[in-house]
């Protein structure tokens, strides 16, 4: 791709995104910018990634045809205030944070700014990132393709229609914290019994991978695939009677209510 393409703020998500780029190839290094505030993070960014990273936002704004927004939303003001006069007007900017409306960034632009509202999520590191996309009707098919392309060079990704983004951060773009907190306490219950840790790790990680790909290649309902390792009177069905006793279920289903009541705060700049 011939674009060049700008992260505002390099940090967690920021490299994720970077990492995944550089190694799929989508766009060569040459061709990504970045920010950052501390030298520490400028050098380690250059050497890691071998992209341009300085601590001009104004200048990263004003050469950038695609401009990542990767800082902490309560940053997000202070930045555009910053950039909102260098940048083209063609340019098209994507933000990454939970509750940033497509509405509040073209009101803190303050002109018709084309924006993506996205959603990605670090686990695009390692080219398995989940990552949504919303465009508002400044944004043209094409520049749509281009960032789609982008974020599907480090993993998948959908375009879905605003009033479903508050959802996507408990489904994708937090999940990964859920899921590693699901794994720390298997690990930790295989300690308990005996079991090293880092072989517990790695038997429970490639496990949870294991039954997510199967739900997404073999086309079978989540509930037939549990159904299939519940051997009747074997172990399983002990340990899934026991998860529903403790309210595995009902537990998940309050996490992601949380995390989606925050996000709908937060658009509403709560
Ligand atoms: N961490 C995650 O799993 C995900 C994060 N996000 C979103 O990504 C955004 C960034 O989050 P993280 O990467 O986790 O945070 P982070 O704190 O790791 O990175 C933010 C970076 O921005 C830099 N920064 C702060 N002010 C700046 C400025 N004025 N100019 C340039 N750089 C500046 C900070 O030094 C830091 O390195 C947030 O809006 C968050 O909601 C979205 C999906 C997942
Ligand atoms: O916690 C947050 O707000 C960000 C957005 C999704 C993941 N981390």
């Amino acid at each position: 791709m011939n674009k060049k393409i700008g992260f505002l703020g390099c940090g967690q998500m920021g490299q994720a995104m970077i990492h995944g780029m550089v190694k799929a190839g989508v766009v060569p290094a040459n061709q990504i910018a970045a920010t950052a505030i501390t030298d520490e993070t400028i050098d380690f960014v250059a050497e890691e990634y071998g992209i341009n990273i300085t601590s001009d936002n104004k200048k990263l704004a004003q050469e950038s045809d695609i401009l990542f927004l990767a800082v902490k939303p309560y940053i997000y003001k202070e930045v555009i205030e910053e950039i909102k006069d260098e940048i083209a007007k063609d340019t098209v900017v994507v933000t990454i944070a939970a509750g940033v409306t497509l509405e509040a960034t073209k009101k803190a632009f303050g002109f018709n700014v084309k924006v993506i509202r996205s959603m990605p999520n670090t686990p695009s590191l390692v080219g398995a990132g989940m990552s949504v996309l919303c465009p508002n009707e400044f944004v043209t098919k094409e520049e749509l393709a281009d960032v789609l392309e982008i974020v599907e060079s480090f993993g998948e990704a959908e375009v879905i229609a605003e009033k479903l983004m508050d959802v996507v951060p408990s489904l994708s773009g937090s999940s990964p914290a859920f899921v590693y907190m699901f794994i720390e306490a298997m690990t930790d219950s295989a300690v308990q019994q005996g079991f090293p840790r880092d072989k517990a790790y790695k038997l429970a990680s490639q496990a949870v991978m294991g039954a997510a790909k199967m739900v997404l290649e073999s086309g079978k309902h989540p509930g037939q695939l549990k159904d299939d390792v519940c051997t009747p009177g074997g172990v399983t069905i002990d340990a899934v009677a026991a998860l529903e006793e403790s309210g595995l279920r009902s537990s998940v289903i309050q996490g992601m209510t949380a995390c989606t009541n925050r996000a709908r705060e937060l658009s509403k700049g709560e």
